[in-house]
């Protein structure tokens, strides 16, 4: 397997190039959610925006242009990207199609690899934020949420921060296991499982007193459906016929794959939000789906 060390290196490489910042943020906003994310692109809370870097790198890392001090990663993110799919994915995609009683290729079909898509290698920076913004924040990075694609493969790291919301409406932390990864479901999943797969609402808080000190550092694989895959449940399946399906949209008015993540990304962290639920739960419609934001 490629080496996730070698991973996180080339983050650093990537992040600490001073060109690729402006290079990228000028790809950012041509792309939407390709290249480099500079900090408070978004805003979190009270005023208060991100202060977050990453750079997200399409698993074709031909697709798009790099700068120089990428471009002798390029090689081993590809493969990190391959090993990700085919070792880790793929076997996720089956257990998950097993679980809805269809064939174990059902979902593999449609998260090809060379097909035209988004799927994508994420490396993730945050940096120590001030008492202020802690304060004005309730001490949340990145407010609670669910992706928008199918499946995310997070490789675990050592800095707790990420929690998840269970049926409770408490959140929990994720402890770090050596070698493990964190898969959560996102939004397609959900879609495409009639509700019986729930995308995994999660955020990220400041870490405990005895890591506040250290910089937090993420390597992901962000997986999404092909494009052109329409968003409807997989009616056929005899689980779903069972239990029932849970609908956010008629199936005829159901977004791409494509149509999904544009409205998604454009609008995170940049729309207005209308608070539900005190401010606890905010709202925007996306695509006539309505989509929410966890504080
Ligand atoms: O930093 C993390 O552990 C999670 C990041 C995350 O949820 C995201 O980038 O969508
Ligand atoms: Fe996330």
């Amino acid at each position: 397997m490629p080496s996730i060390p070698r991973a996180f290196f080339a983050r650093h490489a990537i992040l600490a190039f001073p060109n690729a910042r402006a290079f990228h943020r000028r790809l950012f906003s041509i792309y939407g959610e390709q290249g480099y994310k500079p900090r408070q692109y978004w805003h979190i809370d009270n005023g208060v925006r991100d202060q977050l870097e990453h750079y997200n790198i399409n698993r074709d890392v031909t697709k798009r242009e790099h700068p120089l001090a990428v471009r002798p990663f390029l090689p081993e993110i590809e493969a990190f990207a391959k090993h990700t799919h085919f070792n880790i994915l793929h076997p996720v995609l089956r257990l998950l199609a097993l679980g809805l009683e269809l064939p174990e290729d059902e979902l593999i079909k449609i998260h090809g690899f060379d097909a035209v898509g988004e799927t994508y290698v994420r490396f993730m920076k945050y940096y120590p934020r001030t008492q202020d913004e802690e304060a004005k924040t309730n001490n949340v990075w990145l407010k609670g949420h669910t992706d928008f694609g199918s499946i995310t493969v997070l490789y675990s790291q050592p800095i707790a921060a990420l929690q998840i919301l269970g049926k409770d409406g408490q959140w929990r932390w994720v402890k770090h296991i050596e070698n493990a990864v964190v898969i959560n479901a996102g939004d397609a999943m959900e879609f495409l499982s009639g509700g019986y797969y729930k995308g995994t609402i999660h955020r990220v808080v400041q870490p405990p007193k005895d890591q506040q000190h250290l910089t937090r550092s993420g390597v992901f694989y962000f997986v999404m459906p092909d494009d052109a895959v329409k968003l409807a449940p997989l009616a056929h399946s005899p689980v779903l016929q069972r239990v029932g399906i849970e609908r956010r949209v008629p199936d005829d008015e159901a977004p791409t794959m494509e149509e999904w993540r544009r409205g998604r990304t454009s609008a995170y962290g940049q729309s207005e939000l209308t608070a539900e639920d005190g401010r606890k739960v905010e709202a925007e419609v996306i695509n006539g789906v309505v989509v929410k934001h966890y504080n």
